[in-house]
């Protein structure tokens, strides 16, 4: 569907404005203390009654993912809730003490007109069926009478078809109104969800998202917005609630025609079995699903085969992993482990109890209701106010209402599971990047004339997960403007050295300060922007050389001069110019298996065009060197920047590193740290930094630490 631009730059418009009802949120992990607490060294501050308010739809939505037989365990992400009361205080609570209803308030404020038009002809196109079974029955009667008296005439039937015909038409025209307004309605939540969503997800940083109860929430999240295409694994979107009203305003209206068919006393034991009979499928359907009511909710074990056979299946049908899969001969491997963890996990999806796939499914209700409504039917023929089609009427309408009040039940249970998701969102929408100080603690980050100086006191660090520390007890000083190269042995924490440095990851203990500041107390966003790096698993984006380069700098993304000047400086001019188009050469990216939409295969379209691992590297140092150059970066940061390169490529590279990082007339205006096993680089940094076992174990200059006669001459030794 198409919306005219216009309607969606007002709907931007209105979502910076509603942006104002989202407040931040920092969220405890059930297993780990405080995963998103503020950093140790920040003052703590008390928890004000409103910061508590803003996370009680959290506290509910995670209270509902409580598997209530397992303390301390969790329902994976998207399994439904089971319906019971417990459950249904918590979708209360997220309904209306938290921000759903303003949500709500949110997306009818996105188009207040149509959405009020989409609600008012959801409920007149509810009362359709009862009104079209009444005017068919009026024109049974009609006949029937017209028949009886003598008095037909083919022009009288005529009059009567043309009546029911324009009827039809008019409903018709009603319901392609709506369906057009319903398009728009839904078109403009979706992209408002889905904006919202993106949004807050390219914001949040990796402390964030490391944390299972975020990425859980996440997930959910995600589940609502897909709801929005009818893709939510047949979840109901908050705009499809409306469904429910006017289901219940058929059932209704359904029944008012049966009461006002069966009304008087003479009457009463037909209304009575009538009840009975609509009421049946309902008593009997409760039975059946307080059973099996939802997913099952999967233990660990059962979580882990769930989670095993969705990798297998993964690895089956990847093409990045396929050669190694052929050479070593994983098929069966791949498919032993498939099935092993899939029967674990149907077992668990098998029903509980026989009578859930045996009795229940083989009771015939539709020939025991039949069976069941021919009694009043018999019981109203007696009755001589009774017409032929008032009969009509009556089977219709009972009829409609079993079949609605299925269709409710099935609604509401799908809309009762989407509380808890459009909770997932709203919280999700309150997460604030771990690494984020308060406003309180923020420090506006100033340039130093020659680069960065960085301290560093007893710094510490361990991955979440694991128990041993990846940095342990890191001290070292460097002047703005020296240079630094972090050498050691594999595993040794070069690379998480240079993460906490980029402020990627947090550190726990110690201090880390950037021109005498406490790097935490730095918006990272503003930090970054003073930095330039070449990460070692650096990214390969599946995009044109121009972009893979020019993102670098993303301001110069249209800028040509400015990307063929990085690329020069790379070194990599000629592997450009080789290319079957240029800097417009799509790049073929391992692991990404791109979305093919219709059109996009037609003949004139490029080809990918894969390249070697050096020819990679000289790509992403392109890419750190269009950003290097801007007067605004202090440090620049290479993790292996040359391991792929040949010793001529790379001896280039590090001139060009060097040339960077000076003026014209010499001076040095930009710090230098490069990660290397290569100690002939090594000793042309100021300083260097020796790590073993998480630590530094030797820091100095290279003549120093050679004449100390340590680690580092041991490996400088070994490596020359
Ligand atoms: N995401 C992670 N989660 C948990 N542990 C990690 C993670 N990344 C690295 N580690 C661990 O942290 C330690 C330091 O890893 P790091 O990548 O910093 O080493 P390195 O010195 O850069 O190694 P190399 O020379 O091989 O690149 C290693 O023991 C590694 O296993």
């Amino acid at each position: 569907m198409h919306l005219p631009t216009s309607h969606y730059s007002n709907m931007c418009q209105r979502l910076s404005s509603h942006m104002l009802f989202f407040t931040d949120l920092h969220i405890p992990s059930p297993s780990r203390p405080s995963p998103l607490c503020r950093p140790q060294l920040l003052k703590e501050k008390k928890e004000k009654p409103r910061e508590r308010e803003s996370r009680s739809g959290y506290d509910a939505w995670l209270a509902s993912r409580e598997v209530p037989s397992q303390k301390g365990a969790y329902l994976i992400a998207g399994a439904q809730r089971p319906l019971n009361l417990a459950n249904a205080r918590l979708a209360y609570r997220c309904l209306v003490e938290d921000s759903a209803l303003s949500f709500f308030q949110v997306l009818w404020g996105l188009n207040p007109v149509r959405t009020t038009l989409m609600m008012s002809l959801n409920i007149v196109r509810s009362l359709f069926p009862a009104f079209r079974g009444y005017s068919q029955a009026l024109i049974i009667d009609e006949l029937h009478s017209l028949i009886a008296s003598g008095s037909f005439t083919w022009f009288r039937l005529l009059c009567l078809v043309s009546t029911e015909m324009l009827r039809r038409v008019v409903e018709g025209l009603l319901d392609s109104l709506a369906f057009s307004n319903e398009n728009v309605v839904l078109g403009s939540a979706r992209f408002f969800v889905e904006h919202q969503q993106l949004e807050h997800r390219v914001r949040l940083d990796i402390p964030t998202l490391a944390d299972p109860v975020v990425r859980d929430l996440l997930q959910e999240s995600d589940l609502f917005a897909r709801s929005f295409n009818g893709s939510g694994f047949g979840l109901l979107s908050p705009l499809d609630f409306v469904h429910v009203l006017s289901l219940a305003t058929e059932i209704i209206s359904h029944i008012w025609l049966v009461i006002s068919l069966t009304r008087g006393a003479t009457h009463i034991g037909v209304l009575l079995i009538s009840i009975f009979s609509t009421m049946l499928p309902l008593l009997l359907t409760r039975c059946n699903f307080s059973q099996r009511q939802s997913d099952p909710p999967y233990n660990a074990y059962e979580a882990r085969a769930a989670a095993r056979h969705e990798r297998m299946r993964n690895l089956a049908y990847s093409e990045t992993h396929r050669p190694e899969i052929v050479l070593f001969g994983l098929g069966d491997w791949i498919l032993k482990s498939w099935a092993s963890a899939r029967k674990i996990v149907l077992a668990s999806e098998q029903p509980q109890s026989l009578l859930d796939s045996s009795f229940f499914a083989r009771l015939n209700f539709p020939d025991l209701l039949f069976a069941l409504q021919n009694i009043p039917l018999v019981l109203l023929m007696q009755s001589s106010s009774t017409t032929l089609g008032s009969l009509t009427l009556y089977r219709s309408s009972i009829q409609s209402v079993v079949y609605a009040c299925g269709n409710l039940v099935t609604t509401a249970r799908m809309a009762f599971q989407g509380i808890f998701l459009m909770s997932a969102f709203c919280a999700s929408m309150k997460l604030k990047p771990r690494l984020q100080p308060q406003d309180q603690d923020l420090v506006v980050y100033e340039s130093l004339p020659a680069g960065i100086r960085i301290d560093v006191r007893g710094l510490s660090y361990t991955y979440p997960g694991s128990s041993e520390a990846a940095l342990k007890d890191i001290n070292f000083s460097l002047a703005a403007g020296e240079t630094l190269a972090i050498v050691g042995y594999n595993g040794s924490g070069k690379s998480t050295l240079a993460r906490v440095l980029l402020r990627i990851v947090e550190f726990d203990k110690g201090i880390l300060q950037i021109n005498g500041v406490d790097i935490r107390r730095y918006n990272p966003d503003e930090y970054h922007k003073h930095i330039s790096a070449v990460f070692q698993g650096f990214s390969k984006f599946n995009a044109t050389v121009k972009e893979n380069v020019g993102l670098g700098h993303v301001d110069k993304l249209g800028q040509r001069s400015a990307i063929e000047k990085a690329i020069h400086l790379a070194e990599a001019d000629t592997l450009v110019a080789l290319l079957p188009h240029g800097i417009q050469t799509m790049l073929e990216t391992p692991g990404f298996e791109s979305v093919s939409y219709p059109g996009m295969n037609n003949p004139t379209s490029p080809p990918h065009h894969g390249l070697s691992g050096g020819e990679w590297q000289r790509i992403a140092i392109a890419r750190a060197f269009m950003r290097a150059v801007q007067p605004e970066v202090d440090l620049l940061l290479f993790d292996e920047p040359t391991s792929s390169l040949d010793a001529r490529a790379q001896n280039q590279i590090f001139d060009t590193i060097e040339k960077i990082s000076r003026t014209p007339s010499g001076e040095r205006t930009k710090s230098v740290i490069f990660i290397t096993h290569r100690l002939s680089t090594a000793r042309r940094a100021d300083k260097i930094a020796m790590m073993e076992n998480g630590t530094i174990s030797e820091f100095g200059t290279h003549q120093e630490l050679i004449k100390r006669n340590g680690s580092y001459a041991a490996l400088y030794r070994a490596s020359v």
